[in-house]
Protein backbone atom coordinates (compact mmCIF):
# COMPACT_ATOMS: atom_id res chain seq x y z
CA UNK A 1 0.00 0.00 0.00
CA UNK A 2 1.42 3.32 -1.04
CA UNK A 3 1.34 6.12 1.83
CA UNK A 4 -0.23 9.62 0.85
CA UNK A 5 3.00 11.87 -0.43
CA UNK A 6 1.38 15.02 1.66
CA UNK A 7 -1.33 15.05 4.17
CA UNK A 8 -4.71 15.78 3.87
CA UNK A 9 -5.80 19.57 4.36
CA UNK A 10 -9.17 20.53 6.70
CA UNK A 11 -11.88 21.64 4.54
CA UNK A 12 -12.82 24.96 4.44
CA UNK A 13 -15.99 26.26 5.84
CA UNK A 14 -18.27 27.33 3.16
CA UNK A 15 -20.20 30.42 4.15
CA UNK A 16 -23.08 32.07 2.18
CA UNK A 17 -24.50 34.66 4.08
CA UNK A 18 -24.03 37.90 5.34
CA UNK A 19 -24.66 36.63 9.01
CA UNK A 20 -22.39 33.40 8.99
CA UNK A 21 -19.91 35.56 7.99
CA UNK A 22 -20.09 38.17 10.40
CA UNK A 23 -20.23 35.13 12.81
CA UNK A 24 -16.92 34.00 11.85
CA UNK A 25 -14.96 37.75 11.46
CA UNK A 26 -14.05 37.79 15.33
CA UNK A 27 -12.08 34.21 15.17
CA UNK A 28 -10.38 35.11 11.56
CA UNK A 29 -7.45 37.51 12.59
CA UNK A 30 -5.66 38.91 9.60
CA UNK A 31 -7.77 38.48 6.71
CA UNK A 32 -6.72 37.38 2.89
CA UNK A 33 -8.97 37.67 0.41
CA UNK A 34 -8.67 36.40 -3.19
CA UNK A 35 -11.95 37.18 -4.61
CA UNK A 36 -12.77 34.83 -8.19
CA UNK A 37 -15.75 33.97 -10.04
CA UNK A 38 -15.19 30.14 -9.46
CA UNK A 39 -14.18 27.60 -12.09
CA UNK A 40 -10.96 27.50 -10.78
CA UNK A 41 -7.75 26.74 -11.92
CA UNK A 42 -3.74 27.18 -11.81
CA UNK A 43 -3.94 30.71 -11.76
CA UNK A 44 -6.61 30.71 -9.00
CA UNK A 45 -4.01 28.07 -6.93
CA UNK A 46 -1.01 30.86 -7.92
CA UNK A 47 -3.61 33.29 -5.77
CA UNK A 48 -3.84 31.11 -2.95
CA UNK A 49 -0.93 30.21 -2.61
CA UNK A 50 0.47 34.01 -2.22
CA UNK A 51 -2.16 34.92 0.18
CA UNK A 52 -1.08 31.90 2.37
CA UNK A 53 1.59 32.97 4.69
CA UNK A 54 0.94 36.84 4.13
CA UNK A 55 -2.40 36.48 6.60
CA UNK A 56 -4.23 34.15 9.62
CA UNK A 57 -7.03 33.14 7.73
CA UNK A 58 -7.62 33.06 3.45
CA UNK A 59 -11.14 33.59 2.24
CA UNK A 60 -11.79 33.01 -1.40
CA UNK A 61 -15.19 34.19 -2.55
CA UNK A 62 -17.16 32.83 -5.50
CA UNK A 63 -19.46 34.68 -6.93
CA UNK A 64 -20.46 35.57 -10.70
CA UNK A 65 -21.12 38.96 -10.34
CA UNK A 66 -24.20 39.83 -12.95
CA UNK A 67 -23.11 43.43 -12.69
CA UNK A 68 -19.94 43.28 -14.76
CA UNK A 69 -21.43 41.20 -17.73
CA UNK A 70 -23.07 42.92 -20.81
CA UNK A 71 -26.37 42.32 -21.70
CA UNK A 72 -25.02 40.20 -24.48
CA UNK A 73 -22.07 38.55 -22.61
CA UNK A 74 -21.77 35.02 -21.36
CA UNK A 75 -23.48 35.43 -17.79
CA UNK A 76 -25.62 32.54 -18.53
CA UNK A 77 -23.38 29.68 -19.68
CA UNK A 78 -20.27 31.25 -17.23
CA UNK A 79 -19.27 27.39 -15.87
CA UNK A 80 -20.52 27.05 -12.47
CA UNK A 81 -18.49 24.06 -10.69
CA UNK A 82 -18.79 24.84 -6.88
CA UNK A 83 -17.93 21.17 -5.73
CA UNK A 84 -14.54 20.80 -7.39
CA UNK A 85 -13.68 24.75 -6.11
CA UNK A 86 -14.35 23.46 -2.80
CA UNK A 87 -12.11 20.54 -3.55
CA UNK A 88 -9.19 23.01 -5.23
CA UNK A 89 -9.32 24.85 -1.85
CA UNK A 90 -9.60 22.17 0.62
CA UNK A 91 -5.71 21.12 -1.55
CA UNK A 92 -4.67 24.49 -1.20
CA UNK A 93 -5.26 25.15 2.21
CA UNK A 94 -8.34 27.39 2.24
CA UNK A 95 -9.63 28.62 5.38
CA UNK A 96 -12.75 30.09 4.19
CA UNK A 97 -15.23 30.03 0.94
CA UNK A 98 -17.82 33.01 0.80
CA UNK A 99 -20.51 31.65 -1.85
CA UNK A 100 -22.92 34.05 -2.02
CA UNK A 101 -26.19 34.10 -4.00
CA UNK A 102 -27.14 36.89 -6.19
CA UNK A 103 -29.89 37.95 -3.80
CA UNK A 104 -27.25 38.32 -0.85
CA UNK A 105 -24.65 40.76 -2.81
CA UNK A 106 -27.85 42.81 -4.85
CA UNK A 107 -30.54 42.47 -2.34
CA UNK A 108 -32.28 45.39 -3.83
CA UNK A 109 -32.02 47.65 -7.21
CA UNK A 110 -28.20 48.81 -7.70
CA UNK A 111 -28.65 52.60 -7.40
CA UNK A 112 -25.08 53.52 -6.04
CA UNK A 113 -22.03 52.02 -7.81
CA UNK A 114 -18.46 53.12 -7.62
CA UNK A 115 -17.46 54.84 -11.15
CA UNK A 116 -14.05 54.05 -12.05
CA UNK A 117 -13.84 57.25 -14.08
CA UNK A 118 -11.41 57.49 -17.51
CA UNK A 119 -9.67 54.42 -16.65
CA UNK A 120 -12.58 52.33 -17.01
CA UNK A 121 -13.40 53.53 -20.33
CA UNK A 122 -10.89 53.30 -22.60
CA UNK A 123 -9.32 49.19 -23.73
CA UNK A 124 -11.65 46.85 -21.31
CA UNK A 125 -14.21 49.59 -20.63
CA UNK A 126 -14.68 50.52 -24.37
CA UNK A 127 -15.33 46.58 -25.61
CA UNK A 128 -17.38 45.91 -22.08
CA UNK A 129 -19.22 49.28 -21.13
CA UNK A 130 -19.95 48.83 -17.68
CA UNK A 131 -17.69 46.50 -16.66
CA UNK A 132 -15.05 47.98 -14.64
CA UNK A 133 -18.07 49.74 -12.76
CA UNK A 134 -19.39 46.52 -12.40
CA UNK A 135 -15.86 44.81 -10.63
CA UNK A 136 -15.40 47.66 -8.68
CA UNK A 137 -19.04 48.10 -7.05
CA UNK A 138 -18.65 44.22 -6.46
CA UNK A 139 -14.96 44.10 -5.14
CA UNK A 140 -16.26 47.18 -2.55
CA UNK A 141 -19.41 45.03 -1.49
CA UNK A 142 -16.58 41.37 -1.15
CA UNK A 143 -14.52 44.36 1.18
CA UNK A 144 -17.00 45.47 3.14
CA UNK A 145 -18.59 42.03 3.71
CA UNK A 146 -15.31 40.66 4.37
CA UNK A 147 -13.19 43.21 5.88
CA UNK A 148 -9.90 42.09 4.64
CA UNK A 149 -6.36 43.58 5.31
CA UNK A 150 -4.76 42.22 2.18
CA UNK A 151 -6.74 41.24 -1.17
CA UNK A 152 -4.87 39.25 -4.10
CA UNK A 153 -5.93 39.84 -7.97
CA UNK A 154 -3.75 38.32 -10.53
CA UNK A 155 -2.15 40.19 -13.11
CA UNK A 156 -3.75 38.37 -16.17
CA UNK A 157 -6.52 41.02 -15.63
CA UNK A 158 -4.31 43.96 -15.26
CA UNK A 159 -6.71 46.72 -15.93
CA UNK A 160 -9.06 45.31 -13.51
CA UNK A 161 -5.88 45.08 -11.51
CA UNK A 162 -4.83 48.66 -12.05
CA UNK A 163 -8.74 49.99 -11.61
CA UNK A 164 -8.77 48.22 -8.44
CA UNK A 165 -5.56 49.93 -6.90
CA UNK A 166 -6.58 53.07 -7.79
CA UNK A 167 -10.11 52.74 -6.01
CA UNK A 168 -8.73 51.86 -2.80
CA UNK A 169 -6.02 54.20 -3.15
CA UNK A 170 -8.54 56.92 -4.05
CA UNK A 171 -11.82 55.98 -1.28
CA UNK A 172 -9.11 55.56 1.47
CA UNK A 173 -9.64 51.79 1.70
CA UNK A 174 -7.28 50.51 4.30
CA UNK A 175 -6.75 47.26 2.37
CA UNK A 176 -3.20 46.04 1.18
CA UNK A 177 -3.71 44.95 -2.91
CA UNK A 178 -1.16 42.26 -4.29
CA UNK A 179 -1.20 41.39 -7.88
CA UNK A 180 0.11 38.27 -8.59
CA UNK A 181 1.86 36.62 -11.63
CA UNK A 182 -0.19 35.31 -14.58
CA UNK A 183 -0.03 31.58 -15.37
CA UNK A 184 0.31 30.15 -18.30
CA UNK A 185 -0.54 26.31 -19.35
CA UNK A 186 2.61 24.52 -21.17
CA UNK A 187 1.88 25.92 -24.76
CA UNK A 188 1.89 29.51 -23.44
CA UNK A 189 -1.73 29.93 -23.27
CA UNK A 190 -3.08 32.01 -20.10
CA UNK A 191 -4.78 30.12 -17.90
CA UNK A 192 -8.45 31.09 -17.42
CA UNK A 193 -11.69 30.26 -16.79
CA UNK A 194 -13.49 31.17 -20.19
CA UNK A 195 -10.38 28.51 -22.06
CA UNK A 196 -13.00 25.29 -21.48
CA UNK A 197 -15.22 27.65 -24.45
CA UNK A 198 -12.04 26.45 -26.54
CA UNK A 199 -12.23 23.36 -29.32
CA UNK A 200 -9.19 22.32 -30.19
CA UNK A 201 -8.46 24.30 -33.13
CA UNK A 202 -9.54 27.21 -31.40
CA UNK A 203 -7.38 26.76 -28.81
CA UNK A 204 -4.38 26.77 -31.05
CA UNK A 205 -5.64 29.68 -32.67
CA UNK A 206 -5.77 31.45 -29.46
CA UNK A 207 -1.90 30.59 -29.16
CA UNK A 208 -1.46 33.82 -31.33
CA UNK A 209 -2.41 35.88 -28.28
CA UNK A 210 0.41 34.93 -26.03
CA UNK A 211 2.78 34.23 -29.40
CA UNK A 212 2.13 38.05 -30.62
CA UNK A 213 3.17 39.21 -26.83
CA UNK A 214 6.47 37.37 -26.71
CA UNK A 215 7.27 38.95 -30.03
CA UNK A 216 6.40 42.00 -28.67
CA UNK A 217 8.29 41.42 -25.46
CA UNK A 218 11.70 40.45 -27.56
CA UNK A 219 11.41 43.20 -29.62
CA UNK A 220 11.30 45.81 -26.35
CA UNK A 221 14.93 47.03 -27.14
CA UNK A 222 13.18 48.71 -30.18
CA UNK A 223 11.05 50.99 -27.92
CA UNK A 224 6.82 51.37 -28.23
CA UNK A 225 7.08 51.69 -32.54
CA UNK A 226 9.08 48.31 -32.27
CA UNK A 227 7.09 46.52 -29.70
CA UNK A 228 3.60 47.03 -31.72
CA UNK A 229 4.54 46.90 -34.74
CA UNK A 230 6.23 42.93 -33.57
CA UNK A 231 3.24 41.63 -31.34
CA UNK A 232 0.87 43.30 -34.59
CA UNK A 233 2.68 41.01 -37.36
CA UNK A 234 1.84 37.38 -35.35
CA UNK A 235 -1.43 38.72 -34.85
CA UNK A 236 -2.06 39.65 -38.18
CA UNK A 237 -1.24 36.20 -39.63
CA UNK A 238 -3.70 34.82 -36.94
CA UNK A 239 -6.51 36.79 -38.78
CA UNK A 240 -6.68 33.99 -41.41
CA UNK A 241 -6.31 31.15 -39.31
CA UNK A 242 -8.77 29.07 -39.05
CA UNK A 243 -10.53 29.42 -37.05
CA UNK A 244 -10.02 33.25 -36.94
CA UNK A 245 -8.67 35.84 -34.38
CA UNK A 246 -10.36 39.03 -34.29
CA UNK A 247 -8.53 41.51 -32.52
CA UNK A 248 -10.48 44.03 -30.08
CA UNK A 249 -7.41 45.69 -29.30
CA UNK A 250 -3.46 45.33 -29.14
CA UNK A 251 -1.67 48.53 -26.97
CA UNK A 252 1.31 49.59 -25.28
CA UNK A 253 0.26 51.24 -21.72
CA UNK A 254 0.98 52.77 -19.04
CA UNK A 255 1.00 49.90 -15.93
CA UNK A 256 -1.30 52.60 -13.84
CA UNK A 257 -3.11 54.79 -15.85
CA UNK A 258 -3.75 52.09 -18.83
CA UNK A 259 -2.99 55.14 -21.64
CA UNK A 260 -0.94 54.55 -24.38
CA UNK A 261 2.77 55.31 -23.63
CA UNK A 262 4.76 58.06 -25.96
CA UNK A 263 6.90 56.65 -29.02
CA UNK A 264 9.34 57.74 -27.07
CA UNK A 265 8.39 56.24 -23.71
CA UNK A 266 10.83 54.52 -21.19
CA UNK A 267 10.25 52.94 -18.21
CA UNK A 268 7.36 50.49 -16.75
CA UNK A 269 4.47 49.17 -19.71
CA UNK A 270 2.27 46.97 -20.23
CA UNK A 271 1.20 45.64 -23.81
CA UNK A 272 -2.23 44.52 -23.56
CA UNK A 273 -4.36 42.47 -25.96
CA UNK A 274 -7.84 41.16 -25.99
CA UNK A 275 -9.23 39.04 -28.90
CA UNK A 276 -12.30 36.64 -30.18
CA UNK A 277 -11.91 33.07 -31.11
CA UNK A 278 -15.27 32.05 -32.30
CA UNK A 279 -17.56 32.98 -29.41
CA UNK A 280 -14.29 33.38 -26.78
CA UNK A 281 -13.36 36.17 -25.93
CA UNK A 282 -9.90 35.91 -23.98
CA UNK A 283 -7.76 38.94 -22.79
CA UNK A 284 -3.39 38.73 -22.17
CA UNK A 285 -0.65 41.08 -21.44
CA UNK A 286 2.92 41.35 -20.57
CA UNK A 287 4.60 43.62 -18.07
CA UNK A 288 7.73 45.24 -19.64
CA UNK A 289 10.69 47.68 -18.86
CA UNK A 290 11.53 49.47 -21.49
N1 LIG B 1 -3.79 32.75 -15.37
C1 LIG B 1 -3.92 33.51 -14.31
N2 LIG B 1 -2.82 33.91 -13.63
C2 LIG B 1 -2.95 34.71 -12.52
N3 LIG B 1 -4.13 35.14 -12.04
C3 LIG B 1 -5.24 34.77 -12.69
C4 LIG B 1 -5.20 33.94 -13.86
N4 LIG B 1 -6.47 33.74 -14.29
C5 LIG B 1 -7.26 34.41 -13.43
N5 LIG B 1 -6.54 35.04 -12.49
C6 LIG B 1 -7.04 35.91 -11.43
O1 LIG B 1 -7.98 35.22 -10.64
C7 LIG B 1 -8.91 36.15 -10.11
C8 LIG B 1 -10.28 35.64 -10.38
O2 LIG B 1 -10.49 35.64 -11.78
P1 LIG B 1 -11.66 34.88 -12.48
O3 LIG B 1 -12.35 34.02 -11.49
O4 LIG B 1 -12.44 35.82 -13.30
O5 LIG B 1 -10.85 33.89 -13.42
P2 LIG B 1 -10.49 34.03 -14.91
O6 LIG B 1 -9.82 32.78 -15.30
O7 LIG B 1 -9.82 35.34 -15.13
O8 LIG B 1 -11.89 34.02 -15.56
P3 LIG B 1 -12.30 34.51 -16.96
O9 LIG B 1 -12.00 33.40 -17.87
O10 LIG B 1 -13.69 34.72 -16.67
O11 LIG B 1 -11.60 35.78 -17.28
C9 LIG B 1 -8.64 37.48 -10.79
O12 LIG B 1 -7.88 38.29 -9.91
C10 LIG B 1 -7.82 37.06 -11.99
O13 LIG B 1 -6.94 38.09 -12.45
C1 LIG C 1 -12.55 40.50 -9.25
C2 LIG C 1 -13.80 39.69 -9.62
C3 LIG C 1 -13.94 38.50 -8.67
C4 LIG C 1 -15.00 40.60 -9.40
O1 LIG C 1 -16.18 39.95 -9.75
C5 LIG C 1 -13.77 39.23 -11.09
O2 LIG C 1 -13.78 40.30 -11.94
C6 LIG C 1 -12.65 38.29 -11.37
O3 LIG C 1 -12.84 37.11 -11.04
O4 LIG C 1 -11.60 38.68 -11.89
N1 LIG D 1 -11.62 37.69 -15.22
C1 LIG D 1 -12.26 38.98 -15.14
C2 LIG D 1 -13.72 38.88 -15.00
C3 LIG D 1 -14.48 38.94 -16.27
O1 LIG D 1 -13.93 38.74 -17.36
O2 LIG D 1 -15.68 39.21 -16.22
Amino acid sequence: MTEPTTSPRTAPVVVRTREELAELRPSAGRTALVPTMGALHSGHRGLIAAARGRADSVVVSIFVNPLQFGPNEDYDRYPRTLDSDLAVCAEEGVDVVFAPDVETMYPGPQTVTVHPGEMGAVLEGEFRPGFCEGVLTVVSKLFNLIRPDIAFFGQKDAQQLAVIRRMTRDLCMPITIVGVPTVRDADGLATSSRNVYLGPQERRSALALSRALLAGADASVTGPVGILSAARAVLKEAVTATPPVVVDYLALVDPETFTDVSADHRGEAVLVVAAWVGETRLIDNVPLTL
